[in-house]
């Protein structure tokens, strides 16, 4: 499609009207308490008339040990997913609505100007990106992960497809083998999916909002949202591992929030000039950085690398970039049946690092990973995105740094008696305390890069040199990221004495 068409196309695109009277909302709101979690904890089930897809959700890990086939059509078998109850959707006209659907790949040019090749328009108020995504509404967002799990069930956990822990490498075992994965999407689960994206503005896939940050609840609803308080809701294999790798990616979400409500006084504080309140949200973030990286730590715990890779990532599978799919996936009876081509659900969609690297004003060189970063944004709620947004709209953060520093430097050896405002800290405790930030960032991404080596890389080179396909050309770009991290360092690296987290 070309761009000029893909433009039409998103003129034309239909406007879902949410329903006003709708009580519960998710993912309205990024919080001081939650940050990108759901201020309210997720809604564990849809209304009555949609139970047979809430059994099935259910019953997802016991149907993936079925015979080959055997899922495909328990979820072929399902009553029609009936729209009208969904109490948003229950005075549109479905048929309609289905014959209005941009195409899904749109999501990539439609979602508020953040594709990688057309980049974020500086005249796009944050009002105007929700605005063209309404819907709030907690059934609908409900819906869209019931279906996203049965979707990715539907395709990824049934057949000759499925994977196995046992070492097949030698045999030539790939998770996308043979026949397995059908590249026509049911008319049963393609049409609602569709539309319920549409409703809420998120593209039709697994997405980490789905797949993590809406994925829990408490086991003690009075008790904190933190691990040993949490579990998931759902799983596709079901297991430890696969609960667990979830679960940290929620525990480390939470403990993002304090670094996440510093961000938007932060930059308030910058354009004060208020550099003492500045070192306080500088010291917000880096706490919160080391806290998450504690969590990080702890992956190991309960989810295994090769059972990791063999088997709870497969899911995760999106179709684009995706030789199981190469074409890309078709939405039965929709957008021509032409195939649509989206990436899987990834960390990557989380919104905490994007939000550091904006307000913190890091910059990363041009490249695959800069224009996959852009696309992923279109994964993220539209609250999420309006904040990113946001954040991006306002003077550089190092700059403010920069410049006070300066002022410090030249009012202080001008005036040897200076103990300058109430506002001013001294240049070098400013400059620690943003280098401390970074630092915490740059450790971070390093562990973090650590684990995607010990999780996928050092497993898809050995199938490389065995069966010859695989790859790992994320780690050159996972570790340019980090290096670009610590460059934005102001004086020096110094303060980055701490050793990796995963080695602790
Ligand atoms: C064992 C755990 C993890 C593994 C194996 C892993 C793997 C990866 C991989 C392979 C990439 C490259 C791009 C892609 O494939 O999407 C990536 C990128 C990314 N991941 Fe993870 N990840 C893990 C945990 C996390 C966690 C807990 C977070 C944060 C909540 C996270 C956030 C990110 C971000 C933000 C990127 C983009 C690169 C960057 O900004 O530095 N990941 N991850």
């Amino acid at each position: 499609m070309t761009a000029r068409s893909q433009a039409t196309n998103t003129q034309k695109r239909p406007k879902v009207q949410c329903s006003a009277t709708t009580k519960q909302l998710l993912f309205n709101q990024v919080t001081p308490d939650r940050a990108f979690l759901p201020a309210q904890d997720p809604l564990l089930r849809l209304p009555p008339g949609l139970q047979a897809y809430e059994d099935a959700l259910q019953e997802l890990p016991k149907l993936t040990l079925g015979s080959p086939g055997f899922l495909r059509q328990t979820l072929q078998d399902l009553p029609c997913f009936d729209l009208q109850q969904l109490p948003a959707l229950a005075s549109c006209d479905t048929a309609q609505l289905l014959q209005q659907l941009p195409p899904a790949c749109q999501c990539y040019t439609a979602a508020a100007g953040t594709s990688s090749s057309s980049s974020s328009s500086p005249q796009q108020s944050t009002a105007d990106v929700l605005r063209s995504f309404p819907s709030c509404d907690a059934q609908l967002w409900r819906a869209y992960m019931v279906l996203a799990f049965l979707t990715h069930g539907f395709l990824w956990c049934d057949g000759p497809g499925v994977p196995s822990v046992l070492p097949h490498l030698l045999a030539g075992f790939l998770w996308c083998d043979g026949p397995g994965v059908p590249s026509v999407l049911t008319q049963l689960l393609a049409q609602p999916f569709a539309a319920v994206s549409a409703a809420i503005g998120m593209p039709p896939v697994l997405t980490y909002a789905t797949y993590n940050l809406m994925n829990w609840r408490r086991l003690d609803p009075a008790a904190p949202l933190e691990l040993g308080n949490i579990c998931c809701q759902h799983n596709f294999f079901g297991g430890m591992d696969e609960e667990w790798f979830r679960l940290i990616h929620v525990a480390i979400e939470a403990a993002a929030a304090p670094a996440i409500a510093a961000l938007q006084p932060l930059q308030q504080a910058a354009l004060q000039h208020d550099a003492a309140a500045m070192e306080l949200h500088f010291a917000a973030i880096t706490s919160a950085l080391q806290a998450m990286q504690e969590l990080l730590a702890r992956m190991g715990e309960r989810c295994d690398p090769y059972v990791y890779y063999k088997r709870v990532r497969v899911p995760m599978s999106g179709w684009r970039n995706n030789e199981a799919l190469p074409q890309g996936l078709v939405y039965e009876g929709l957008w021509g049946n032409q195939p649509q081509q989206l990436y899987g659900e990834t960390g990557a969609q989380s919104t905490v690092v994007h939000a550091l690297d904006a307000a913190l004003g890091i910059q990363h060189t041009k490249g695959w990973m800069q224009a996959y970063l852009t696309d992923m944004r279109a994964h993220m709620p539209p609250s999420h995105r309006a904040f990113l947004h946001q954040l991006e709209q306002e003077p550089s953060v190092r700059d403010a740094v920069q410049a006070l520093a300066q002022t410090t430097t030249s009012s202080s050896s001008s005036n040897n008696n200076s103990s300058g405002s109430n506002k001013s800290s001294s240049s070098s405790s400013l400059v620690e305390a943003y280098d401390a930030a970074i630092a915490e960032l740059e450790r971070f991404r390093s562990q973090h890069r650590a684990f995607a080596i010990a999780y996928i890389a050092q497993w898809s080179k050995k199938e490389a040199k065995e069966v010859g396909t695989g790859g790992s050309d994320f780690v050159p770009a996972l570790s340019a990221y980090k290096d670009a991290t610590a460059a934005h360092k102001l004086a020096g690296s110094s303060s980055s004495s701490r050793g990796c987290p995963l080695h602790s």
